[in-house]
């Protein structure tokens, strides 16, 4: 069963306010960047840099990355791409890591590894679009746009215009 929880108005209203919190925190907004976690978390970077531009003409660098090649359950058989950022975009800088979806957390494990594997940044925030708990890592979001409570049964799944034809957040009970 699927059930809808939150549809494109209050998705964008979500990702206004995640980007306030953003600029609120992290006033002059120096050495930010933005890194989203293929697939729908690098759509959402690319959402909040365009919103830091329109909101408070900020421009930061983005990139997506695939975690594919540094998760703990990572088959051999399985080829991730090799991340499109270097030394130099990381040393330094403030990292926010955006993805959709935070749930066991290895997900973001697997990021944070591909980041200190290749540079040293001055501080690594998490921003999520949903938090749905059950963690397996002491690992936990900085900016949340909805704190979602489920059981382990049950999956979100986020749909965003880019691939999926419209926005929105569902519940499915399987
Ligand atoms: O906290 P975790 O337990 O790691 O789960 C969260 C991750 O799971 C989903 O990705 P998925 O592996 O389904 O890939 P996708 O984004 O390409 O659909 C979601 O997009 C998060 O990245
Ligand atoms: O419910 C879940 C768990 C992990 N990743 C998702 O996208 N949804």
């Amino acid at each position: 069963m699927n059930k809808a929880i939150v549809d494109d108005k209050t998705m964008k209203r979500t990702l206004t306010r995640i980007t306030y919190e953003i600029i609120e925190k992290n006033k002059g907004n120096q050495n930010l960047v933005l890194i989203g976690i293929k697939t729908r978390g690098a759509y959402l970077a690319k959402r909040i840099k365009s919103r830091l531009y329109q909101l408070e003409n900020i421009e930061v660098p983005q990139f997506d990355l695939d975690v594919t090649n540094y998760r703990d359950d990572h088959p051999a058989s399985k080829k991730g791409e090799a991340p499109s950022f270097t030394k130099k975009d990381l040393d330094g800088q403030h990292i926010v890591l955006v993805d959709d979806v935070l749930y066991t957390g290895r997900t973001i494990r697997a990021a944070l590894d591909a980041i200190m594997s290749i540079g040293r940044p001055s501080k690594i925030s998490l921003a999520v679009l949903v938090d749905r708990g059950h963690r397996e890592l002491p690992i936990r979001a900085d900016y949340v746009g909805k704190n979602i409570p489920t059981s382990h049964k049950e999956t979100i799944k986020v749909s965003m215009a880019e691939i999926d034809d419209e926005d929105k957040i569902e519940i499915i009970t399987n």
